[in-house]
């Protein structure tokens, strides 16, 4: 059994999350990740060695659940990556949806961040990473509860960083189209790589480079590394 704390991955049975553990698992790195809707993909993680932990942040008992399950599981964290979302285009005052979003992307990761934090000084390196979305830089007519959401979590970012140093460091990585959807036609993958100035969609390794850049790097906390092929540049 490796000594090397483990990194947990919320939402990570699927897309980035998937293959981020699966790329992490390649570099020998213990993982747990918390996943909501069982998957065959559960079945294979756990036979990797994959400790996988059933969560729903969409309320505070959930989250607390999950906190308890972790806190139970391990004594320490190398990292938390909080990668869960809901991705929701309301349609007009959706207070459930909002309430679901603010719940998954800013209560969950403020909640296990308070709670876990002494997990992670446990770890002679240590870091928090949310998962944001590069979006938050200009908002979202159609996402509007999404796109404040995750622009709290960007926030947490700052105040975390500065109120868990020098142990750990604390960053956001703010994605655009890394991934695509089985159900994105033509026409919608050509409008949304021509939103950006390199024009593609690179797929979810770039994800997994940028957590291994601000896990390796021990100068960098509090920032946003921005994955978006450019778009803030038309
Ligand atoms: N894909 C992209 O191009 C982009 C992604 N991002 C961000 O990157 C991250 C990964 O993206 P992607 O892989 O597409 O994300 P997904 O849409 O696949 O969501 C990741 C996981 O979040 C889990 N999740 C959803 N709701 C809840 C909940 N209530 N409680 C617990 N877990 C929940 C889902 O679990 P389950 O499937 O079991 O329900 C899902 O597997 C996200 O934070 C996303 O916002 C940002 C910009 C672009
Ligand atoms: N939880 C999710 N968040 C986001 C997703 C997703 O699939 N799940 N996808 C995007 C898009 O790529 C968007 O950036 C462009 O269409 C954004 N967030």
């Amino acid at each position: 059994m490796s000594d090397t704390a483990p990194i947990l991955i919320t939402g990570a049975s699927q897309r980035l999350g998937l293959h981020c553990v699966q790329r992490f698992i390649e570099a020998g790195q213990p993982i747990i990740i918390s996943y909501r809707q069982e998957r065959a993909e559960i079945t294979t993680l756990r036979e990797l060695g994959v400790q996988c932990i059933q969560a729903d942040f969409a309320t505070e008992h959930g989250i607390l659940n999950f906190i308890k399950q972790l806190t139970n599981l391990t004594p320490k964290l190398r990292a938390i990556i909080h990668n869960a979302s809901l991705w929701i285009a309301e349609e007009g005052a959706d207070t459930q949806a909002f309430t679901q979003m603010l719940n998954v992307h800013v209560l969950a990761p403020y909640l296990i961040n308070e709670h876990c934090a002494p997990l992670l000084r446990q770890s002679p390196n240590a870091d928090i990473i949310h998962i944001t979305d590069d979006v938050t830089r200009k908002g979202s007519a159609r996402r509007i509860a999404y796109c404040a959401s995750k622009a709290a979590l960007d926030n947490l970012t700052l105040s975390f960083a500065a109120s868990l140093a020098p142990h750990i460091k604390v960053n956001s990585i703010a994605p655009a189209l890394i991934m695509l959807h089985p159900d994105d036609d033509d026409e919608y993958q050509r409008r949304a790589t021509a939103k950006s100035v390199l024009g593609t969609v690179p797929g979810p390794e770039v994800i997994y480079q940028s957590l291994r850049y601000l896990l390796d790097t021990p100068y960098v906390t509090g920032t946003t590394l921005t994955v978006n092929g450019g778009r803030h540049l038309k």
